[in-house]
């Protein structure tokens, strides 16, 4: 029997601490795959910004995003949670955004709560909608999932806005509503997390993302503190995007690519992550099978 997505990430949560990196496209996907990761994080931001060219501010669209997903999940074999911003509306886009992301092969999804439209959660000026219209999303979530594994993870923005307090105070009220674990977003030191992990006993989302409001820390520290998922969103997609400003810098003015030759995936490295030679075997088979 194979598992569902869902199903498959609940039983690789069971085993202990999950860091998932932050992934924006398939190519992506596959190389987390395959220097071992167990899992994968779909970033909005990464998405939006290398899809789009534009800010995290919910300019993405369901459709962009879960065909993204779509993408991401069918290159490979991990189970992908993905960023789903605030559900792209009310209640019954929570519900479809569900079924969208579900049948896109994802084993899971956050809703935050944020209002629309929503900003990156380390930027200034954010704004929370009431925990009780959350709740109605979260509901509307928990409804919408035909597979019961389907993760479902609420984050919530309150820290920044309202403060430690009423982040834990909703945490509470978004898992009596069904979420199966919490993202508390942009907490801003160790004692922060320690403080959360105390208050609520369920699985919980640490986000190390970098240059915003949270401490680095290494992921064990956060298994030490009780938490069970690490997402680093945007890790790979900064680096990479350093790297390419780098080489088109240079390129530029030095009109040849040598002096970057040693720091390039090599054709060899590129067609074995697509596994090209598969492609090539197929067409094989299938052509002297015609003839
Ligand atoms: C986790 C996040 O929602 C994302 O889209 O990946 C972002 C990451 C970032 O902007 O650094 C967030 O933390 O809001």
């Amino acid at each position: 029997m194979t598992l569902s997505p869902g199903a498959l990430l609940r039983a690789r949560l069971q085993k202990g601490l999950l860091v998932l990196p932050g992934v924006f496209n398939a190519i992506t996907a596959l190389l987390a795959e395959q220097v071992g990761f167990e899992a994968l994080y779909l970033s909005g931001a990464g998405v939006t910004n290398s899809l789009l060219g534009m800010p995290d501010i919910a300019l993405i669209t369901l459709t962009e995003m879960a065909q993204q997903a779509r993408y991401v999940a069918r290159a490979v074999k991990l189970p992908v949670i993905a960023d789903a911003d605030t559900g792209y509306g009310e209640v019954l886009n929570v519900a479809r955004t569900v079924e969208e992301f579900e049948q896109a092969g994802l084993a899971g999804l956050h809703l935050e709560d944020q209002v629309a439209p929503k900003r990156c959660g380390h930027l200034d000026g954010k704004q929370v909608i009431p925990a009780e219209e959350m709740v109605k999303k979260i509901r509307a979530a928990v409804r919408a999932r035909s597979d019961p594994s389907f993760f479902l993870i609420a984050r919530t923005d309150a820290r920044s806005v309202n403060g430690l307090e009423d982040a834990i105070a909703r945490a509470k009220r978004y898992l009596d509503a069904g979420a199966d674990a919490i993202f508390p977003e942009s907490l801003q030191s160790r004692a922060e997390f320690e403080t959360f992990a105390k208050a609520i006993s369920a699985p919980l989302l640490a986000n190390m993302t970098e240059f915003g409001k949270t401490p680095y820390l290494r992921a064990q520290e956060f298994a030490e503190m009780g938490y069970i998922m690490v997402i680093f969103p945007m890790t790979a997609f900064r680096v990479m995007m350093h790297a390419a400003r780098e080489a088109l810098r240079t390129l530029k003015e030095t009109g040849t690519q040598q002096s970057l030759l040693d720091r390039m995936q090599t054709r060899k490295e590129l067609y074995e992550l697509l596994r090209y030679a598969d492609y090539e075997r197929l067409d094989r088979e299938i052509a002297e099978g015609d003839s």
